[in-house]
C-alpha cells in the first residue's frame, strides 16, 4: 500500500488516460450545480426508492463535471459486526461515479473500478461522497471518486479510480432480462424510460 490518493496516483493499468484523452465537457443540458439528480431507476441497488436495503444515494451535481452524494449506512449493509460491507460501499463509489455520466449526457456503464478501503466505516455513518471525471478519449471515461466519514472534509474512508464505457442502448436491452425491460420501457413517463437507461430526455 503506497498510501497514495486515487488522484495522485492515475497510472493504473487500463485507468490511465491516453495521451491524446480530452477533458470532459459537461453538457449544456446539465442539471445545474447544486441541484438533486434524482433516483434514475427506482429498482436500482443505488438510488432507487423501490429497494427497501438499497443505498439511497442522493446525488447532486457540481460544478464542472463533478457530482457529490451522501448515503447512510445501515444494518443491511454490514460485512463485519457493526461495519459496513466493502462491496456496499464500492457500490456507493459506483453509483457515485456512474452519476457523472448524467452530466456529461452519455450512456455508460462502469469496465473497471478500482478501490482502495482506507478506515472502517461503522453502521449508521453517513458517508459523504465526491466523484468528477477526470478526462474522455472515445468512448473511454476516467473518473474518480472519494468517501468521507460524518462531513463533506471528514476522514477519507474509500477512495476509487473508474473507467466507464459509452454504450449502446441495447447494451441493456439486448441484455438486461425481459420482464424488467419491458416494465421500464413501457412507463408512461418518457423522462423515467430514458433515464432508466441514462439516455438524454
Ligand atoms: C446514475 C447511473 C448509475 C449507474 C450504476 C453504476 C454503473 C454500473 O454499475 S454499470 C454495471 C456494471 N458494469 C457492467 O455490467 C459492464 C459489463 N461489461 C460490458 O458490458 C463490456 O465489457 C463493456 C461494455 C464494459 C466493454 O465492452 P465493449 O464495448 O465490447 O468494449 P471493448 O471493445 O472490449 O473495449 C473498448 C476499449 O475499452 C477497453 N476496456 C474494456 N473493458 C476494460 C476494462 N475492464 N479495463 C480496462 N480497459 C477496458 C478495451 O481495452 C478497449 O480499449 P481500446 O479501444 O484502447 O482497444
Amino acid at each position: 500500500m503506497s498510501g497514495a490518493t486515487a488522484s495522485e496516483s492515475p497510472g493504473r493499468p487500463g485507468l490511465k488516460p491516453p495521451p491524446d484523452a480530452a477533458l470532459p465537457v459537461r453538457h449544456p443540458g446539465a442539471p445545474a450545480p447544486g441541484e438533486l439528480l434524482g433516483a434514475h431507476y427506482d429498482q436500482c441497488f443505488g438510488c432507487g426508492e423501490g429497494q427497501p436495503h438499497g443505498l439511497h444515494l442522493e446525488s447532486r451535481a457540481g460544478d464542472g463535471v463533478s457530482v457529490t452524494a451522501e448515503f447512510t449506512v445501515q444494518t443491511a449493509h454490514q460485512g463485519a459486526p457493526g461495519l459496513a460491507h466493502g462491496g456496499v460501499l464500492a457500490s456507493a463509489l459506483d453509483e457515485t461515479l456512474g452519476s457523472l455520466n448524467w452530466l456529461l449526457q452519455v450512456i455508460a456503464v462502469t469496465g473497471r473500478l478500482e478501490t482502495d478501503f482506507v478506515r472502517p466505516v461503522p453502521v449508521g455513518t453517513t458517508l459523504y461522497l465526491r466523484a468528477h471525471c477526470r478526462a474522455v478519449a472515445g468512448r473511454k471515461i476516467y473518473s474518480t471518486a472519494e468517501g468521507r466519514i460524518g462531513a463533506p472534509d471528514g476522514p477519507v474512508a474509500v477512495r476509487a479510480e473508474a473507467l466507464f464505457l459509452e454504450v449502446k442502448l441495447n447494451h441493456f436491452t439486448d441484455n438486461g432480462r425481459p420482464e424488467e425491460i419491458q416494465a421500464a420501457m413501457s412507463d408512461p413517463d418518457q423522462v423515467k424510460v430514458a433515464r432508466a437507461f441514462e439516455v438524454n430526455p
